[in-house]
C-alpha cells in the first residue's frame, strides 16, 4: 500500500521512519504546509517524496494526518472527493470534537487515532526510529467505520509494534486529560512559576534532575497544546479543579504543621508507583 503522511514532525516523521522500516509502504508520500521544514523532511529521507495535497490524495491508500487537532478539523473539506476506499488516519491527542466534526460523506473512512506516546520535541528533526515501538495507540469510535479501513488501521500500527486499545472518544478525552493534558499544563505552570522567581544563572547551577524531570514537558509545542487545551477545554477545568483541591489540601496540612497527615498524604501518591 502506499501511504500519505500530512505533517512531517514528530508524529508524522517517526510514522514515517517506522513504516519504512517494517517495509508496510510500498512507497510513503509526504506533504508539508511548512517551507522551512521541506529541506530538513527531504535531508532527513523521512518521505520517497513530498507532494502537493492533490496528489498526495490520489495516490495514496491510506492518509495520515499528523498535524495539530484544529488544523485536522480544518483539513477535512479536502477530503470530500476521497475514493471510497481510502482510509484516513488522525494521530490527534483530542479525539471526541474531531470525531463530532468528521463530514458523513467520509466518516466510515476516518478512523480516530491517538498514540500514546510522543517527546517535547517538536519538527522533522524530532523524529525518531522506535517512537511507536512497544507503545499503545487507542483507536476511537470504531462502530462507525467500516471493516476495510478498520483492519488497514490494525494492520498498521500492528505492524509498527503497538498494542491496540478501542475506546469511546469521549472517555478517551478524559482519560488523556489527566494523564497528559493536565500534567502538561501544570508543567508549563511550574516552568512559569520558577522562571519568574528565580533568575538564568541560578536555575543553571541549580537545577537538578527533580526540577528537569518535572518541568521536561514545558518545553512542548504552543500551538499542538493550545488546540488540546480547547478541544478539551471542560475535562480539562474539571481537572484543575481537582488539582487546586489536592495543592489546597497539601498547603493546609502544612500551614497546620499536620506532618503526620502530610506523610500519608503523600504515602499515598507513592503507591502510584507500584501500578505504573
Ligand atoms: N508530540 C506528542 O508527544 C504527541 C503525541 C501523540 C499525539 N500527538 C498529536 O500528533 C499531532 C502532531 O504532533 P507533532 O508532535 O508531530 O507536532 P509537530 O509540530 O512536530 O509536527 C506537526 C507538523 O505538521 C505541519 N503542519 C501543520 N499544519 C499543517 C497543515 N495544515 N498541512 C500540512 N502540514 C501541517 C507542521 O509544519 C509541523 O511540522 C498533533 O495532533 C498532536 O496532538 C502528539
Ligand atoms: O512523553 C512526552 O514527552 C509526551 O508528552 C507524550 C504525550 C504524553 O505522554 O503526554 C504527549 C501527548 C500525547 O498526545 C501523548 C503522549
Amino acid at each position: 500500500m502506499n501511504i500519505g503522511i500530512i505533517g512531517l514532525g514528530l508524529m508524522g516523521g517517526s510514522l514515517a521512519k517506522a513504516v519504512k522500516r517494517y517495509g508496510i509502504a510500498k512507497k510513503v508520500y509526504g506533504f508539508t504546509n511548512s517551507e522551512k521544514n521541506k529541506k530538513d523532511i527531504l535531508e532527513l529521507n523521512l518521505v520517497d517524496e513530498l507532494v502537493d495535497l492533490e496528489t498526495l490524495k490520489k495516490v495514496s491508500d491510506v492518509i495520515i494526518l499528523a498535524i495539530p487537532v484544529d488544523a485536522i478539523i480544518s483539513m477535512f473539506p479536502n477530503f470530500l472527493d476521497i475514493d471510497e476506499n481510502t482510509t484516513i488516519i488522525d494521530m490527534g491527542s483530542t479525539k471526541e470534537y474531531i470525531v463530532k466534526n468528521i463530514p458523513e460523506k467520509i466518516r466510515k473512512n476516518f478512523i480516530a487515532a491517538h498514540p500514546m506516546t510522543g517527546t517535547e520535541k517538536s519538527g522533522p528533526k524530532a523524529a525518531i526510529d522506535d517512537l511507536y515501538e512497544g507503545k499503545t495507540v487507542v483507536l476511537c469510535d470504531l462502530e462507525d467505520n467500516t471493516e476495510v479501513h478498520i483492519n488497514r488501521a490494525y494492520e498498521i500500527f500492528q505492524a509498527i509494534g503497538m498494542r491496540i486499545v478501542v475506546m469511546n472518544s469521549s472517555r478517551h478525552d478524559i482519560h488523556a486529560c489527566y494523564m497528559s493534558h493536565l500534567p502538561h499544563l501544570i508543567s508549563f505552570s511550574l516552568a512559569n512559576t520558577v522562571m519568574g522567581h528565580e533568575d538564568p544563572k541560578s536555575i543553571i547551577a541549580l537545577a537538578a534532575g527533580g526540577f528537569k524531570d518535572m518541568s521536561r514537558i514545558a518545553k512542548s509545542s504552543p500551538i499542538m497544546w493550545s488546540d488540546i487545551f480547547k478541544q478539551n477545554k471542560k475535562n480539562l477545568l474539571d481537572s484543575m479543579d481537582l488539582f487546586e483541591k489536592h495543592l489546597k489540601d497539601a498547603r493546609k496540612l502544612i500551614e497546620d504543621e499536620n506532618y503526620d497527615e502530610l506523610q500519608n498524604w503523600m504515602k499515598k501518591a507513592n503507591t502510584l508507583h507500584e501500578i505504573l
